[in-house]
């Protein structure tokens, strides 16, 4: 079984810029995998790579197996990518654009079904003979990940599928998405929240200034970082000089301290005694992937 995607030392100018670094990613089938930067680190270069919309200055790229320049047609087809914009004849309703979508990939009326399925899975149904140019934007914005999905790719690619999406549409397109990662379909997400990425992928490439610099699990990442926080409700200028080097974070009078383990508490509240420090009040939090991202993307 050919990885979903498979990426070898991958580089890409534009002009001087240097935008992609020699990227090494093996994604495979039935992955659900984030793809995480900071704006311009990359991320829509690599997937413009991918969907063959550009080209690398060297390397390879392939999705199941089909190089993504040499066998343009076949990787193509493999893959849905959300657009950038929508491409469409603004006569066709909405019904019409996603069967004319998936036409274009070779796919006829036994491919109706299925459209049907998407429709209803990112709340289209009511709007499916509305003709394209009469959708409201946050409307369009479901045709357009419908449109990436029309002709049932194995390989699904969304770029910022979120952005400035209602909490319905939200809540609908991943209850939509997981399902389809469940019936197999490989996943690859960018976003910008954080949250979505930690409950949703297994997996997580963080991307900065053109290169990966961290690759791993989802739970690894939570796990290898400083994995708790505890904010204190305190005068944050007497915070004992033992205790400077944990601190992470001053706002609204609470002082935020990382620590590793539990155990590390009671040290932290001895020293605040034994100095005689008044603490008004405690929260102890778990550190989340954007604890992590922050962590890395300064670190490098
Ligand atoms: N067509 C282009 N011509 C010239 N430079 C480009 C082009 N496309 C992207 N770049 C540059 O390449 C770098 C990477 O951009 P890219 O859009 O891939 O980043 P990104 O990680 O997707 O960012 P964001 O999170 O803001 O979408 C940036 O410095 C950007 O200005």
């Amino acid at each position: 079984m050919p990885p979903a995607i498979q990426i070898d030392q991958v580089h890409k100018f534009f002009g001087k810029l240097h935008a992609v670094r020699g990227i090494d990613l093996t994604i495979e089938q039935g992955e659900f995998f984030a793809l995480l930067g900071p704006n311009g680190a990359g991320k829509s270069t690599l997937i413009n790579l991918l969907a063959g919309l550009l080209r690398p200055t060297s390397g390879t790229l392939s999705v199941m197996g089909h190089n993504v320049v040499d066998d343009y047609r076949a990787a193509r087809r493999l893959l849905g990518v959300v657009p950038q914009e929508l491409v469409f004849d603004p006569f066709f309703n909405v019904r019409e654009m996603l069967r004319f979508q998936a036409g274009y990939f070779g796919r006829g009326p036994e491919n109706d079904a299925w459209i049907d399925e998407i429709l209803e899975g990112l709340g289209l149904t009511d709007k499916a003979n509305t003709n394209m140019r009469a959708l409201s934007g946050g409307m369009k914005r479901r045709a357009l990940i419908g449109q990436a999905l029309a002709h049932k790719p194995p390989v699904i690619v969304l770029d910022e599928p979120t952005a400035g999406v209602d909490v319905e549409l939200r809540q609908m397109l991943w209850q939509f998405i997981k399902r389809l990662n469940k019936d197999g379909h490989t996943i690859i997400l960018t976003t910008h929240y954080l949250e979505e990425a930690e409950t949703l992928c297994s997996r997580v490439a963080m991307m900065k200034q053109g290169e990966i610099v961290a690759l791993d699990s989802t739970r690894n990442l939570l796990d290898r970082f400083q994995s708790k926080q505890l904010k204190l409700k305190l005068d944050p200028n007497r915070l004992p000089e033992e205790l400077l080097p944990l601190k992470r974070a001053e706002e609204n009078g609470y002082v935020t301290l990382g620590i590793t383990q539990t155990g590390e508490i009671e040290h932290v509240l001895t020293k605040l005694r034994s100095a005689d420090i008044t603490v008004k009040d405690l929260q102890l939090t778990e550190a989340d992937l954007e604890d992590v991202f922050i962590e890395i993307v300064r670190g490098h």
